[in-house]
């Protein structure tokens, strides 16, 4: 993969029940060696499908552990390092962005991104020999544009968003 500063990837979760159950049809497919995703219309076999090119690429067999390896791995090395480093998940309600960041603590292969890039962390400050490490997280939640501190003593509690005057002088 390229190593430009911002890295976009695409993961195709499997259908769910409800899906399923609707007998909605699969129009997506994946190649993952070129990290590209196709799209056919349903209604328009005959059409070429849809191509949209990605840094990365995941179908639905495709586990977290294989993502965080080759996409979030170097970034949080990166991070150890000194470097700012962000991950974040973009899609529509149910498209699979939890089950990515968070995970599922059974089956490993499945574990989120979050809880491997904690355990990364942990890793290489425990490694490091002469070096002093912070550590700091917080955790908030942004909904219907309110705020709410999900590490607080009341996580229902909404936040006040303001903005801060810079000290004079
Ligand atoms: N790659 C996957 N493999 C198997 N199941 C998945 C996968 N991705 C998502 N799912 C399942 O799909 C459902 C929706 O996923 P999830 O809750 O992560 O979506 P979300 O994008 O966080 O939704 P919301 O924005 O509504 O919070 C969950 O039941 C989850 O377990």
């Amino acid at each position: 993969m390229a190593s430009e500063s911002v890295k976009v990837v695409v993961r195709c979760r499997p259908m769910n029940q409800r899906e399923r159950e609707l007998n909605c049809r699969l129009v997506v497919t994946v190649d993952s060696a070129r990290g590209q995703c196709f799209i056919q219309n349903p209604g328009a076999a005959d059409q070429p499908p849809k191509q949209f090119t990605f840094d990365g690429a995941y179908y639905m067999d495709h586990f977290t552990e294989q993502i965080y390896n080759e996409i979030a791995y170097p970034l949080v090395e990166g991070v150890t390092e000194g470097y700012n480093g962000t991950i974040f998940a973009y899609g529509q309600t149910g498209s699979g962005k939890s089950f990515t960041m968070q995970g599922l603590p059974d089956p490993a292969c499945q574990r989120g991104i979050i809880p491997r890039a904690f355990e990364h962390v942990f890793e290489s400050v425990q490694c490091a020999e002469n070096t002093k490490f912070l550590v700091r997280a917080s955790y908030l939640e942004i909904y219907n544009e309110d705020v709410r501190d999900l590490l607080g003593t009341d996580a229902k509690q909404k936040l006040e968003v303001g903005w801060v005057r810079p000290w004079p002088g």
